[in-house]
């Protein structure tokens, strides 16, 4: 696992290099796609990149982690819709070639199984973009879950729905309670995983992440057992890190053609 310290900006750029260099060798590369604030900065990079220098999506398929269960098809915080307007509409990536999970399938597990067959029909995924919930959540694999788990229908935790409110009017009653997330064994099949944390609230989940034990009770802790992961945390989500010092002297040193 590679641990990078960097201010957020930093980071966002680091993401965006990776995406781009996957991209620009196989231009109809797999992304895995995460909402929440986490990856925003990669996004607009990445939009920035498109308009700037002609960095196309034309070929690439997008897989989302994860859907609420229950929104209507046009809510605006249906993760369907946010990808849409946060990456996809900002570049020139055809709609068809993004889905995620279906939050409205009256036939829970067959939308759940179709979603893992889609991936594998496309080869599987070759670069996740993850967030980290402070309850050491990636995807909606909330505390608890199976750390082989596939797609599926998960309770959310209070915690995550208190994180979430703020999506929704700051008002809970409006978040829903379920989703629709991919697994932590779905997840930990792509071919190179890419997490983005940042601001104290993340520092002990970005800790355990990091260097806990490899835990369901911290669901990201599995990514430890991933042989391409890489952590990309500013000062504030790295302020409870052991080896802070052993990670930010061993980035200064890598050499820059190197990439993550
Ligand atoms: N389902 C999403 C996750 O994919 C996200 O990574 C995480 C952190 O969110 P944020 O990046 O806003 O802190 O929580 C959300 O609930």
């Amino acid at each position: 696992m590679e641990v990078v310290i960097a201010p957020a900006e930093r980071l966002a750029e680091l993401a965006a290099d990776a995406i781009e260099a996957l991209l620009r060798s196989k231009p109809d590369a797999v992304l895995g796609l995460a909402t929440g604030s986490s990856p925003l900065q990669v996004y607009d990079e990445l939009a920035r990149r498109h308009r700037e220098t002609g960095l196309s999506f034309a070929r690439a398929r997008g897989f989302m982690l994860d859907e609420y269960v229950g929104l209507p098809a046009d809510h605006p915080q249906r993760y369907r819709n946010v990808i849409e307007s946060e990456i996809a509409s900002r570049v020139d990536w055809p709609q068809a070639q993004v889905q995620g999970p279906d939050g409205l399938a009256d036939d829970v597990p067959g939308a759940c199984a179709a979603y893992e067959a889609a991936i594998a029909d496309a080869g599987g995924v070759d670069l996740q973009i993850l967030g980290n919930g402070t309850d050491g959540h990636i995807a909606f694999n909330e505390p608890g879950s199976s750390l082989a788990s596939r797609t599926r229908i998960k309770t959310l935790t209070r915690q995550t729905r208190l994180d979430n409110a703020r999506f929704f009017d700051d008002d809970l009653d409006q978040v829903p309670t379920h989703c629709l997330t991919q697994g932590l064994g779905t997840i930990m099949e792509a071919r190179h995983l890419v997490l983005l944390a940042t601001g104290r609230h993340k520092a002990e989940a970005v800790h355990q992440l990091v260097e806990g034990p490899v835990s369901a009770m911290w669901p990201a802790t599995v990514m430890q057992l991933h042989p391409h992961a890489t952590v990309l945390v500013d000062d504030a989500a790295a302020s409870r890190l052991q080896l802070a010092d052993y990670y930010r002297q061993t980035y200064a040193e890598k050499p820059s053609w190197q990439g993550l």
